[in-house]
């Protein structure tokens, strides 16, 4: 995938234009429609402007022409004011639709993103790589607005020097050669200061990442308290400008490049009207040049050099967002990589029976040397109740997220019925979980969304009900004013509620319920209850889930010796494995921690016990 990702040829500039304008098509035909118009409205009106002085000069030469004249600048005006009507009736259909199409790509970026393998996102590069095709539909002036922007001027541009180079053509074939190439030097100048520019930026895509990360840091509420009574401020905008001070550095860079640029261009412009005019000129006074031609001509020399010009100066600003384009199609188009092995069909079935097995699993994570799982061997039955626990860093999640396949073993095989997991499809094989785990993620949005983690209209509000209270936290939603209408947190709703942690993680828990997936997961997710209420919180939870198969994760012993099997990790191994009164009769780590924690927790024990 990295490989892929960083050596990844471009596409050539005609592919994306045909990806873009296809997508274009199948989102909003009208937008197609608009931009077709808005550029030939727009070529029309310079023309216009380039033929009027020639032909109101012939009508006022030509004395008996002058109802003529009359006729002749009524039609120019009509002709323009439709034009410029219909110029400005297109592009201001544009602007929102543009919008609108760039949204649509914003949302297949975070698709893709959602749909990669967890290990991928955790990797810098691809997450510099993703940061390159972020910046692709981002603002309204870059990327895919910017380059259909680019199009549409490149457009009528085009038909303007198409139109002058008719009439200039009647003049002298080297007026157009010579002021193509002045033109031409200009567009090369200006493309290789693109080039400059875009491997500047890409330079920048860290930067970018880490300012946002620093920026997201600061906002992120959650955050407040550690940053008020840390006193991070401080520290967190310190951090802010060391990295920004390298964007700046090379932004002063890319400034000093444009001055140079600036005044090449300026210099060509002036030796190249000076030399017309001049030339000009000479045929008025020497070779019988009538005034009217003379203006007409003037006219189309600088209408034809300002628009090959601006048709350069906007095709190098097409080939940028070209590159933006080729970025995100690099991204979107990333293979999600596959195992390789026969796919074979999976249905998640929360009645039927399931046995998974580890066989001599190991697990290094990318770019570690040491292992985080070493040789865990390990069957659990259908309906079994397996309890995992050891110190911090013992590899206990890593387990589930290799059983969960978030990541896939570095050596080793999962079983599940029989059939190693990777023969499964990956998005089905999801279906098998429901997890919770430590990090409790919750959303600005209703309780009853929170638990479904689906739209009001298709959630069903019964369910959700006896999740939560399945999960313990029946009572307090049912006493809220809004009950399961309430929303978390007051980011989008000013009467929002901000739940305590452990409510938090009661309605996790209930996530977990509603999903009602055929093995069940809990990694740590009570650690913010306090003793008792984690004991409640299990049983009720173990109750709820009936004959399903569970794991459930814990640093307090008495919340999961009632399991049917404990396994004890240390440093990536099984340690100790066996029912908790095996465990305590072998008298090894277990019973040691087990023991601790009875002096801790007397009064639980005995409740438990
Ligand atoms: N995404 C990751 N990338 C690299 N190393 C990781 C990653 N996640 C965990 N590790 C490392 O793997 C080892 C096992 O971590 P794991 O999270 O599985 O421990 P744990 O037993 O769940 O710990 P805890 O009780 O603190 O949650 C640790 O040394 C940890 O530093």
């Amino acid at each position: 995938m990295e490989t892929h990702a960083t050596s990844r040829k471009r596409n050539t500039l005609l592919r994306n234009l045909k990806w873009l304008l296809k997508t274009l098509w199948q989102h909003d035909k009208l937008a197609v429609f608009f931009m077709t118009v808005a550029s030939v409205a727009e070529a029309v009106v310079p023309m216009v402007v380039v033929l009027i002085p020639k032909l109101v000069l012939d009508a006022i030469e030509s004395s008996e022409n002058v109802k003529a004249l009359y006729g002749i600048i009524a039609a120019l005006g009509l002709l323009l004011f439709a034009a410029h009507s219909a110029a400005t009736w297109s592009s201001n259909q544009l602007w929102p639709r543009y919008s609108v199409f760039r949204m649509q790509l914003v949302s297949l970026f975070g698709r893709k993103f959602m749909n990669m393998n967890q290990e991928d996102i955790e990797n810098p590069r691809i997450l510099d790589f993703s940061q390159k095709a972020d910046n692709a539909v981002q603002d309204d002036f870059n990327g895919v607005e910017g380059m259909l922007y680019n199009l549409t001027e490149i457009l009528n541009r085009a038909l303007v020097v198409i139109g002058c180079s008719a009439i200039l053509s009647n003049l002298n074939a080297v007026v157009i050669l010579v002021l193509a190439i002045i033109v031409s030097i200009n567009f090369y100048v200006n493309l290789r200061n693109r080039h400059v520019e875009k491997s500047i930026l890409d330079s920048l895509s860290t930067v970018f990442r880490q300012t946002d990360y620093i920026m997201e840091a600061t906002k992120n509420f959650k955050f407040g308290k550690d940053i008020r009574l840390f006193g991070l401020g401080k520290w967190l905008s310190d951090k802010f400008w060391s990295v920004v001070s390298v964007d700046i550095e090379k932004s002063w860079l890319l400034r000093k490049r444009y001055i140079i640029i600036d005044a090449v261009y300026n210099i060509g412009v002036v030796v190249q009207e000076a030399a017309l005019y001049a030339w000009l000129i000479y045929k008025v006074l020497y070779a019988e040049m009538s005034i009217a031609d003379f203006t007409m001509y003037a006219a189309a020399v600088r209408a034809f050099s300002s628009n090959l010009g601006q048709l350069l100066e906007r095709f190098t600003g097409y080939l940028q967002q070209n590159w933006r384009i080729d970025d995100y199609l690099a991204f979107i188009e990333l293979p999600i990589p596959d195992t390789g092995l026969e796919r074979l069909p999976l249905t998640p079935d929360r009645n039927a029976a399931y046995t998974i097995e580890f066989e001599n699993v190991s697990f290094k994570y990318s770019g570690r040397d040491e292992y985080a799982l070493r040789n865990v061997s390990i069957v659990l039955k259908p309906k079994e109740r397996l309890a995992i626990i050891g110190l911090n860093g013992a590899g206990k999640t890593t387990f589930i997220k290799l059983l969960t396949r978030l990541y896939e073993p570095t050596e080793g095989r999962i079983l599940l019925n029989g059939t190693d997991i990777r023969h499964f499809d990956k998005q089905t094989y999801y279906k098998m979980f429901s997890v919770v785990f430590q990090e409790i993620m919750m959303f600005a949005f209703s309780v009853k969304e929170n638990v479904a983690v689906q739209e009001v209209s298709e959630l069903d509000a019964a369910r959700v009900e006896r999740a939560v209270q399945g999960a313990g936290l029946g009572g307090k939603i049912a006493n809220l004013p809004k009950g399961y209408d309430t929303y978390v947190q007051k980011v989008l709703d000013e009467e929002g509620i901000e739940f305590s942690g452990g409510q938090n993680q009661k309605i996790a828990l209930a996530r977990a319920l509603y999903k009602d997936a055929p093995i069940v997961v809990l990694d740590e997710p009570t650690s913010a209850l306090d003793a008792l209420a984690e004991y409640e919180v299990y049983q009720s939870f173990d109750r709820m889930i009936g004959d399903k198969t569970a794991i459930y994760i814990s640093h307090r012993l008495s919340s999961t010796r009632f399991c049917t099997n404990i396994a004890v990790f240390n440093d990536g191994r099984i340690e100790e494995y066996g029912a908790h009164q095996e465990l305590i009769a072998q008298g090894g780590t277990y019973k040691k921690m087990f023991d601790m924690q009875a002096v801790y927790y007397s009064n639980e024990v005995k409740v438990v016990g």
